[in-house]
């Protein structure tokens, strides 16, 4: 079968061997196995803590977390109650159903409509659906955000929102690079002040390493990214989702993440495409959806890159 659901988790199987794992809590994608032309036996591509909770305890320390309606401390005066990161990624959605099973693709959908604990803290209807695709080199998450609204009233009862998909890329974090984001602005949240955090720079590396402490959110950074190491890498392409977030904690940082496994953040780079400078807006009955694709890369891309 290459649609499986058994306690909570989603299996997907694709007939060329790739495969992945995700839970109802949160939607997180928590496996993507898959292989290149030149190798193809599957391996992992994400990276998950071994101390992370994946029991529906706690957001999940790795994998692909959905992040909605707020990325980081909430700023919008919708989202006041709500905890960093907002609740898709810690809410149980619902499996919905396969889309696709065939021998390209394979994929599934999952929604989240407001209960009553979501109400509590956030009381704007919507509707969410997460699809989630498998191709043999590939795999493509999709958000549908659904203002479910019948106001007519003026102005109009519109969802503001912002939305990511906090991919935890395994790789050698000391030698990874990401392009193509020389000449962007960014926000670098590392700086130790409010002001220096809010004041844009401008990226001048052709590419971005995380051998330091990074935590830079890149506004309008262009939609396709690669993220190399020698030997290896993905692409990430997406709609929608106009910024991109490159996120690694180094040890300093890292040793304070009680669900970091030691040594962690030598093991994944967080590269985040999302909107979350400003916030999104939809009219009552609207949909948008932010998609990504993320591929392996098949060959050696980085004697051209360096
Ligand atoms: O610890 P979490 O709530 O999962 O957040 C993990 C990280 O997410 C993003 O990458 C943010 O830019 C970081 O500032 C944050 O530390």
């Amino acid at each position: 079968m290459p649609v499986k659901q058994v306690s909570g988790r989603v299996t997907l199987t694709h007939a060329k061997g790739s495969s992945v794992e995700l839970l109802l809590y949160g939607a997180t994608v928590i496996s993507w196995k898959a292989g290149t032309i030149t190798e193809p036996q599957s391996i992992e591509r994400l990276f998950v803590s071994s101390k992370s909770a994946i029991d529906g305890s706690k957001p999940v320390r790795g994998g692909i977390p959905v992040i909605f309606p707020c990325f980081g401390p909430p700023s919008h005066p919708e989202h006041m109650k709500l905890a960093q990161h907002g609740f898709a990624r810690n809410e149980v959605w619902k499996f919905d159903s396969i889309i696709m099973d065939n021998d390209e693709v394979v994929s599934v959908r999952l929604t989240l409509e407001p209960t009553a604990g979501i109400t509590a803290k956030y009381d704007k209807p919507f509707h969410l659906a997460y699809i989630v695709a498998l191709a043999e080199h590939q795999i493509s998450t999709d958000l549908h955000v659904t203002n479910t609204s019948t106001s007519t009233a003026y102005p109009p009862d519109n969802l503001e929102f912002q939305a990511l998909f906090h991919n935890y890329i395994r790789a050698p974090a000391n030698d990874v690079l990401v392009f193509p984001l020389q000449s962007k602005s960014y926000f670098d949240k590392t700086e130790a002040s409010e002001e220096a955090r809010n004041k844009p720079k401008v990226e001048t590396r052709a590419g971005v390493d995380v051998r330091q402490f990074t935590d830079s959110v890149y506004e309008d950074a262009g939609g396709k990214y690669e993220v190399t190491w020698p030997g290896g890498g993905v692409e990430i392409t997406v709609r929608e989702l106009k910024d991109v977030v490159v996120w690694n904690p180094q040890q300093v940082a890292g040793v304070k993440m009680g669900d970091m496994e030691d040594g962690g953040w030598e093991r994944y780079v967080c590269v985040e495409p999302g909107h979350v400078r400003g916030f999104a807006k939809i009219e009552p009955g609207k949909t948008w959806i932010g998609q990504q694709v993320i591929s392996v890369i098949h060959h050696e891309r980085r004697i051209n890159q360096l």
